[in-house]
């Protein structure tokens, strides 16, 4: 089977001195995947992929690239290519001469490596405007300038540091398909750094959520969002509401979990618990009902308003109830404004137990 691309991070660590950046960190990135890390600032998402990129070396573990142990190796030779967040355009050079730069390093005659960076302007939708210079374009044509910059060397894997951050909302939505297209089209390895939940489950085969320098979660986007593996990923990702009991009962894998204040849940869980155990669970924002009365005896929780957002597709509702974190109802906004609600409101919140994710981990921490 070809390796081609494929990323292997074994046991990975990263210090500055006493401080410890990036822990033990043990993953394979399969080759030719869209892989995104997202994380809080300073969890070490911009260390680990700078230590792929051969910019930081690790302090111990190794990293093979396509098979090939490159943990030593210099930037330039192990088949990867990193974008810079800043683009990094040299500003007396125009498009064509900025896209061939690499090439004249490696010492590429002038006609062929002119002709590559046309070819290159032309994937990213650039070749008309080769002549000009960087500060002739806007955010996103210098964004493409970057990305045809570093694809010319002809990577395996492509490493982009919060790429689509400089831009404004339209843009990045813009950019965000584009980028996907790239991927699909060249068939490379990406792996790409972003602060922004929706971008990283919108784009990535597999999303790597970082927390204090380790990996809390790495799977596929839709296994982070609605299966998330502790209270940190289902704060983290958002989308969630982290709910915490005691086992009142149980069942073989079906469990009665106690709240404070009473109320009562039951819920599938993925370990044996015993009567008294502390629980945590997390439940989809968007498959809880508001109701004026409960009908039914376990799975609702009372709350007061204490906030509401209008989002467009659906209002945001924030309660006040016994559980320590605000409790977050996605209401549809045709029923929202049938029954508007106003702060201050008493109102009752209940749900099914097939939208609950027991959460395992010990990890409580709720990012930045
Ligand atoms: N050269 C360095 N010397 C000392 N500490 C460093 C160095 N580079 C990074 N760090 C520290 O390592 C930690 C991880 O930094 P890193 O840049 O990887 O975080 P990040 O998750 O990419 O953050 P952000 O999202 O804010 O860019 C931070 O606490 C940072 O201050």
């Amino acid at each position: 089977m070809s390796k081609t691309g494929e990323i292997v991070l074994e046991k990975i660590t990263k210090s500055f001195g006493n401080f410890q950046a990036v822990g033990t960190v043990d993953q394979v990135i399969e080759g030719g995947s869209y892989c995104c890390m997202i994380g809080p600032s300073g969890c070490g998402k911009s260390t680990l992929l700078r230590m792929i990129a051969g910019h930081e070396t690790p302090t111990s573990g190794r990293i093979l690239i396509g098979g090939n142990d490159v943990t030593t190796m210099r930037t330039g030779e192990r088949g990867t290519a990193l974008m810079f967040q800043d683009y990094a355009l040299f500003p007396h050079l125009n498009l064509k001469d900025n896209v061939a730069f690499s090439l004249k390093i490696h010492g590429v005659a002038k006609p062929a490596r002119q002709e590559q960076a046309m070819e290159m302007l032309a994937r990213v939708e650039l070749a008309n405007l080769a002549d000009r210079m960087p500060f002739e374009l806007s955010g996103g044509q210098r964004q493409r300038v970057a990305l045809a910059r570093a694809l010319i060397t002809n990577p395996q894997v492509l490493l982009l540091d919060e790429p689509l951050s400089a831009l404004d909302e339209f843009l990045r939505l813009k950019m965000r398909v584009e980028l996907k297209r790239l991927q699909d089209d060249l068939g490379i390895t990406f792996i790409h750094v972003t602060h922004t939940q929706p971008e990283a489950i919108a784009l990535a085969d597999k999303v790597i959520v970082m927390d204090h320098g380790i990996i809390e979660q790495a799977d596929h986007p839709r296994a982070v969002y609605d299966q998330p593996y502790s209270p940190y990923i289902a704060r983290f990702m958002g989308g969630q509401n982290v709910v915490t009991g005691t086992i009142a009962a149980t069942n073989g894998s079906q469990v009665v979990a106690e709240a404070e204040g009473g109320a009562r849940f039951d819920l599938p869980v993925k370990r044996d618990m015993a009567i008294g155990d502390p629980i945590s669970f997390a439940v989809r924002r968007d498959k809880i009902r508001i109701v004026s009365k409960a009908e039914q005896d376990m799975n609702t929780l009372q709350g007061e308003v204490i906030n509401v957002e209008y989002q467009g597709t659906f209002v945001k509702v924030g309660l006040n109830t016994t559980q320590d974190d605000e409790f977050i109802v996605y209401m549809d906004d045709r029923a929202y404004f049938d029954n508007p609600l106003k702060v201050g409101d008493a109102v009752i919140s209940e749900w099914s137990s097939d939208n609950v994710c027991h959460l395992l981990g010990t990890n409580n921490s709720s990012g930045d």
